[in-house]
């Protein structure tokens, strides 16, 4: 049923506003205090004119419907939100250990036991997902928080602020996209001419992609997750050049290797190697990931871990 908190007409008053915790394109996000409950919450704040500027309240709104109806302890809760004159307020849990791609950088790369203990989460959680036929949640470490017992929140709703969920933004990072999204002249998105009208040029500055709102399916959440257990265990993604043409080629060509350093074993190359396949129908399934004997082995069942 509808639980008292879904019902309730929050305003601001019910909550004590404490630090930042970060900043977005439409607003900020601050640590809080619902009055009554004592509950800290994550709370973020929107304003209404640069979400109207950027034709983005109806996306806002969706995302708001799905989000709030998630349930899984490895993506972070919406618990409902308010708006007033200006501003859209959204009330969303609390990850007490912040934001992963701090830990990533201040441990450079993560053990192969905290490496599949994050993937096996991310998979339970994206196959929860597609269980609810909810398209693909971005699994980039900027979009991934640490809860207080070490386990893993997908923030992506958290973060879609920057770059919404269907129509994605994505300046410059083209780290994370799958070859059939790279090379799509179709639905997934359009490159927007960003320099020059003739040629559209790869190399020169910000790449606009406007992801628009396709079905992604599991394979396209089954490639990123691949590169994503690859930075979690280098500390680089796989297909990183300095320039995005040079990544482009690396992703379209599936140019995967394997630096000498750090040592990383055969089960967890076998792994990404078995995600990072072109053709999407013949990347490994997610509940197949979880039956691999490297995630066996190395993941906690908890999904919890720490140190690096
Ligand atoms: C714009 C935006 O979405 N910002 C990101 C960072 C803050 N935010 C958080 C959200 Cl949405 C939820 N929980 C958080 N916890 C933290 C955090 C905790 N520590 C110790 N340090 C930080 C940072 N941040 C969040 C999402």
């Amino acid at each position: 049923g509808v639980s008292a908190t879904e019902k309730k007409r929050w305003t601001l008053n019910d909550f004590d506003i404490g630090k930042p915790l970060g900043r977005g394109k439409f607003g900020h996000v601050y640590l809080a205090r619902e009055k009554r409950s004592n509950h800290i919450v994550a709370l973020k704040v929107l304003f209404k004119s640069q979400l109207q500027q950027s034709q983005v309240e109806h996306q806002l709104r969706r995302e708001v419907e799905i989000q709030s109806h998630l349930r899984h302890p490895n993506i972070l809760r919406l618990y409902g939100y308010f708006y007033d004159q200006k501003r859209v307020y959204l009330i969303l849990e609390y990850a007490a250990k912040g934001e992963l791609y701090k830990e990533l950088q201040k441990c450079k790369y993560f053990s192969e036991r905290r490496a599949a203990t994050y993937v096996a989460s991310l998979a339970r959680a994206l196959i929860y997902c597609h269980g609810k036929h909810v398209i693909h949640r971005d699994i980039k470490p900027e979009n991934l928080l640490i809860g207080a017992q070490g386990e893993l929140k997908i923030a992506d709703f958290g973060w879609s602020v920057h770059t919404f969920n269907r129509r994605r933004t994505m300046c410059g990072t083209l780290d994370y996209l799958p070859p059939e999204m790279v090379l799509s002249r179709k639905m997934y998105f359009q490159i927007f001419r960003v320099s020059s009208p003739t040629i559209f040029n790869l190399t020169s500055c910000c790449i606009f992609l406007t992801v628009e709102s396709v079905e992604h399916d599991a394979s396209v959440d089954i490639w990123s997750l691949g590169v994503l257990c690859y930075e979690f265990l280098y500390g680089v993604p796989p297909f990183e050049a300095k320039e995005h043409s040079d990544t482009y080629r690396r992703i379209v060509q599936v140019d995967l290797k394997f630096p000498p350093k750090p040592i990383v074993s055969s089960g967890a190359k076998d792994l990404i190697s078995q995600m990072l396949v072109k053709e999407s129908a013949q990347r490994l399934p997610l509940h197949k990931l979880l039956e691999h004997p490297w995630i066996i082995q190395n993941a906690d069942p908890s999904g919890i871990y720490r140190g690096c």
